[in-house]
């Protein structure tokens, strides 16, 4: 990168003191009736979401903020068929500084890093010796990801040997037919044995929203993994046909203000899938803001699953300090 000097007139990101983790979610028992009360109004859906797409987004100062928010929130991931060891120690090298030096400097943070790595079971091990000491968690995709077709016993023997292996965060795929067939109690079962095979480690439930048909579905199969007590309820796996959209995002966040007020329980959201550009990303962090509040634009309740999204912010932001974007190329992830 060329020099870079901190902009004229603009305040430098500033780094916000974290707030206390909430606890594990205990869950509820399941409750049907409530479950079944659950309706999803579309068109408001669509009236909402038109005026977030016409937002104009923040600038300067303000955008730069956002977006080290973004990298704070991020879960760095990589979910390849030809993932390597070495691959994995680079990305965890990323994860640790996700910015270069000199544009962190220029930004006037001491220091920065993303929320968590997520990667295969394979490769754990390899993750959390290399984030040895950096307090980043290392999250495993799990239950036969991604399409969660395996047998019950291997989906919880693949959790548990997660674990054993130092995963803190288990994300785990439901098996969608229990949602298109409406078998809400089966869902509930089998999200509850998940969560037990996961002992301290966080459960975080990928509905693959992309498949659930309905935005009803997806709005009630939320309400469910919170019951069997998700700790974060998560779009997608990234290799479904739809991905993460800020359709399923507003029903999914509005099922977490709910459930939060019902039960007081306090469930993270992680859009996944397809989240790529900082303009993107700015977008769902002023969707939390905006539904949640302010709380769940903190890593222990908020995340990106993205494997490519860090290029693109890490370019803004040169950008920002610069005024000069820089090839994508010179960003490339590991
Ligand atoms: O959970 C994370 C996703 O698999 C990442 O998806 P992506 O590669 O489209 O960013």
């Amino acid at each position: 990168m060329s020099a870079v000097a901190k902009p004229k007139n603009a305040a430098p990101p500033a780094a916000a003191a974290a707030p206390a983790a909430p606890p594990l979610n205990a869950g509820t028992p399941l409750d049907l009736a409530r479950v079944r009360t659950v309706r999803v109004n579309q068109p408001a859906v669509a009236r909402r979401v038109a005026v977030l797409n016409a937002s104009r987004s923040v600038k300067k100062a303000y955008q730069a903020a956002w977006l080290v928010k973004a990298i704070q929130c991020m879960d760095l991931t990589t979910l390849s068929g030809d993932d390597t060891p070495g691959r994995v120690r680079r990305l965890c090298a990323k994860a640790r500084q996700p910015l270069g030096a000199e544009l962190l400097s220029a930004l006037g943070l001491p220091s920065l890093q993303v929320g968590a790595v997520c990667v295969y079971h394979e490769m754990v091990a390899e993750a959390v010796q290399a984030l040895q000491g950096s307090g980043i968690p290392v999250a495993v995709v799990s239950t036969g990801f991604p399409a969660g077709l395996t047998p019950m016993e291997t989906k919880l023997r693949e959790i548990e040997l997660s674990v054993a292996a130092g995963a803190q965060e288990v994300d785990i795929v439901i098996s969608r037919r229990h949602a298109l067939t409406h078998d809400w109690a089966a869902l509930y079962e089998e999200l509850v044995s998940f969560k037990k095979a996961c002992g301290p480690a966080h459960l975080k439930a990928i509905l693959a929203t992309g498949e659930l048909q309905t935005l009803e579905n997806v709005a009630r199969a939320s309400w469910v993994a919170m019951m069997a007590g998700a700790d974060f309820i998560k779009t997608s796996t990234g290799k479904e046909g739809v991905n993460a959209t800020l359709d399923v995002s507003l029903v999914m966040v509005r099922a977490i203000r709910d459930f939060q007020a019902e039960t007081g329980q306090v469930v993270g959201y992680k859009p996944a899938g397809g989240i790529s550009s900082a303009k993107g990303a700015l977008q769902y962090l002023a969707l939390m803001k905006e539904e949640l509040g302010p709380r769940w634009l903190q890593p222990d309740l908020f995340r990106f699953g993205a494997s490519s999204l860090l290029t693109d912010i890490e370019r803004q932001l040169e950008h920002y300090v610069t005024g000069h974007y820089s090839a994508a190329h010179r960003h490339a992830m590991p």
